[in-house]
């Protein structure tokens, strides 16, 4: 059996930093486990359910089937265009449904008991889409919009004919529920396949590890573990969707100005620490054995764990011990999420201020609004901290702005209306939003941004400061912070919608 690898093998970005030499990936392919082994090692049972319909398990899934179940929810794909495989170790190699088809049959896959899966793309499309086989004669298609999977496609065959059947929703749940769910309806055994997340590591040129995610569809993400920083977020289209200084210091002791730089233990220069708090300057380490997270911020995600804890040297300046777990996924559509869990590992209490300080890439600061801020409080740190409410509609920009907004809702939209897209921060645990431009006469008096580099960046950054987070000795907090980018033409009634107004 052939290993279910959710990610292409082709590494594009790691080659602009380091050479191919100096990446490795840290996660090998998976070494095909036999069934007895995969359904040993989970062993769940869970049932089909497509668009809420249960099939019943002994029911033969076919295309007719799932059209039948989808109901009023099939959608139109694509589906006759050519078709390459693009796993250079797929078996099939075809030009079309017919050709698909007709090489299956010649090659079909070695364990028709459980599901194979290869890669391929549209001749249109760019990104790879897992083609699952249920046996010789039956395969679907499917795509992954967060944790939906969407089977857009079905292909079975009978007698001498090849049909594609138009697709379905599945009534939501994860890649491997679905495919858990298939192999029960089919009668075998059912198994949870775990698709294992997989990451490069690439050296920069101060010799720090980068750790890249990337999903089938192309997006991607690159994380230093010089300050646990995300440095590039992309989506599919290999767009830079966070801003970097053209005069960013790629070089510790500093954060590079841009990507996310996290806050922590102290946000601004309010305390006694150094300006943002010390652990965006550290060194993080990967962590290989984090304890677990809720399953669903696993699923049909790509990611990385991420762990600082305090050297001597910290202690002496912030005198508590802390075990910081970062996880940085990508979400097969490209959504980027930031969990943080700091846990006190102290005999005593302490607080802690906190920012994911994010500089998102917009077209111009002119052009860009916030949704989601307005008639909140916010403490303005142009004049001392003094407490202001929050007057218009939504936020725009024409001077430097660095506002602390208070009790901030969970989905803001910072709308840039040049590029036609919003980007939606959704946060949990995270009550204030910073958000700074530091303007025209700032930006000159800073060594590390460009004269007229303010016009492209803008920080939105999900934060806990006026209220700071206390942990009791064995107490752990989460501070999640998720991003997401859509047409600008989703916004108000949708985000509305999101925030359940
Ligand atoms: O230059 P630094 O330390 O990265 O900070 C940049 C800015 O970060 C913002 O979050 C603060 O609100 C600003 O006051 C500060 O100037």
């Amino acid at each position: 059996m052939r290993s279910l690898s959710r990610s292409p093998s082709v590494s594009k970005e790691g080659r602009q930093t380091a050479p191919p030499c100096a990446q490795r990936s840290r996660t090998p392919p998976d070494p095909a486990p036999s069934a007895p082994a995969l359904a040993a090692s989970h062993g769940r049972t869970l049932r089909l359910r497509f668009s809420g319909c249960p099939l019943r398990s002994s029911s033969r899934l076919t295309a007719a089937s799932l059209r039948r179940h989808a109901g009023r929810r099939l959608l139109c794909a694509p589906l006759l265009h050519p078709i390459r495989t693009t796993n250079p170790e797929a078996p099939l190699a075809a030009t079309s449904a017919e050709s698909l088809h007709a090489a299956m049959r010649r090659s079909p896959p070695p364990l028709q008991s459980l599901l194979t899966c290869v890669w391929f793309t549209f001749s249109d499309f760019s990104h790879p889409y897992p083609l699952w086989s249920l046996g010789k004669n039956e395969a679907f298609l499917s795509i992954e919009i967060g944790s939906l999977v969407l089977v857009i496609a079905t292909l079975s065959s009978k007698k001498k004919t090849t049909k594609w059947a138009p697709c379905l929703q599945t009534s939501g749940g994860s890649i491997s529920d679905l495919l858990t769910n298939v192999s029960d309806l089919m009668g075998h055994s059912a198994t949870v396949w775990e698709l294992k997340s997989e990451f490069e590591v690439a050296k920069d040129w101060n010799g720090i590890d980068q750790v890249i995610l990337r999903v089938p569809r192309g997006a991607s993400a690159r994380v230093s573990l010089h300050g646990g920083q995300v440095i590039s977020w992309r989506n599919e289209r290999g767009e830079e969707l966070l801003f970097t200084s053209s005069k960013a210091i790629f070089k510790p002791p500093k954060a590079m100005r841009g990507g996310i730089p996290i806050c922590f233990p102290q946000f601004g220069n309010c305390g006694s620490l150094e300006q943002h708090g010390f652990a965006r300057n550290k060194i993080w380490s990967i962590d290989n054995d984090p304890p677990p997270l809720h399953p669903s911020d696993n699923d049909g995600k790509v990611f990385v764990d991420l762990l600082l804890r305090p050297t001597e040297e910290d202690l002496k300046c912030w005198p508590h011990c802390f075990e910081f777990r970062l996880r940085v996924s990508l979400a097969m559509n490209g959504d980027l999420t930031m969990i943080s869990r700091i846990r006190n590992i102290d005999a005593k209490p302490f607080s802690f201020s906190y920012a994911y300080h994010t500089y998102l890439s917009v077209s111009d600061i002119s052009e860009v609004r916030i949704e989601g801020l307005e008639t909140l409080d916010y403490l303005d740190n142009l004049c001392n901290r003094q407490r202001f409410t929050e007057q218009g509609d939504a936020i725009t920009f024409e001077s430097e702005v660095d506002r602390i907004y208070l009790s901030a809702p969970n989905i803001i939209a910072v709308l840039d209306h040049e590029k036609k897209r919003t980007f939606v921060i959704r946060k949990e645990g995270l009550p204030d939003v910073v958000v700074w431009n530091p303007w025209e006469k700032k930006s000159k008096s800073m060594a590390d941004l460009g004269d007229e580099e303010y016009k492209q960046m803008l920080c939105v950054d999900a934060a806990a400061i006026e209220r700071p987070i206390t942990l009791k000795p064995g107490e752990e907090w989460t501070g999640r912070l998720e991003l997401s980018v859509v047409p600008s033409s989703y916004c108000s009634d949708d985000l509305d919608h999101l925030r359940g107004i």
